[in-house]
């Protein structure tokens, strides 16, 4: 006899993302991704913090295929930049991954080592059919290279570099990331409650 397990919606269009909040979550809920499911239109991602848009994310389509959805919106927030790209880091700059961090490695074109600190920051909302809504947040602290290293990951962290590793996001492995990253310290506070749907 197998119970039945817990279906979850990970409402995300990032791969990078999905593959990382699959690993987390493990086999204690049967997931669900966009793919598979009809198309439908993207929430606006308008409010002004990782927290709204993260809710605004999991509320829409939970909504929209009366399931359990879990949504995740991040960014990488850059001290000598005031905070930016942050809540906006997916729409810095058209085009790809390596679009934006170029961008970013031109805008701190000439700043110092010790002004290049950063933090990833991560929220991550799981709203239920019924409405009812938690929100985790998770943050990681770092600095941003000179030039771009590693192959892992996705989005900046190529340029992202892990102070006490002396390594980039994207040269860790899959699980040593989600061991430090602000989607994993978020998802560590969540789980419990994914458990309990
Ligand atoms: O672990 C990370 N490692 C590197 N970069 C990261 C990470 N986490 C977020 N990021 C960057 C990627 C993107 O530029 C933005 C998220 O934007 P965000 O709107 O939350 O995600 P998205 O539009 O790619 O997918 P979706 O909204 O469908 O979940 O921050
Ligand atoms: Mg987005």
């Amino acid at each position: 006899m197998t119970a039945t397990k817990p279906r979850l919606l990970f409402a995300t269009t990032n791969k990078g993302k999905l593959r990382e909040l699959r690993e987390l979550v493990g086999d204690a809920v049967e997931v669900v991704s966009l793919a598979d499911l009809p198309p439908m239109p993207e929430p606006e991602e308008d409010a002004d913090t990782l927290e709204g848009n993260a809710l605004k994310k999991a509320r829409e389509y939970a909504q929209a295929t009366g399931l359990p959805a879990l949504a995740d919106d991040s960014g990488l927030f850059v001290d000598a930049l005031g905070g930016r790209p942050g809540v906006y880091s997916a729409r810095y700059a058209p085009g790809d991954d390596r679009a934006r961090y170029e961008k970013l490695l031109a805008e701190l074109a000439g700043v110092p080592d010790d002004q290049r600190t950063a933090s990833f920051q991560c929220a991550l909302a799981l709203v239920k059919p019924g409405g009812e809504a938690r929100v985790e947040v998770g943050r990681c602290d770092g600095r941003i290279g000179h030039a771009p290293g590693g192959t892992h990951g996705f989005g900046y962290d190529p340029v992202f570099i892990l102070p006490d590793k002396g390594r980039t996001m994207a040269e860790l492995t899959a699980e040593e990331k989600s061991a430090i990253s602000h989607r994993g310290a978020a998802f560590r506070k969540m789980k419990p409650h994914l458990l309990g749907l």
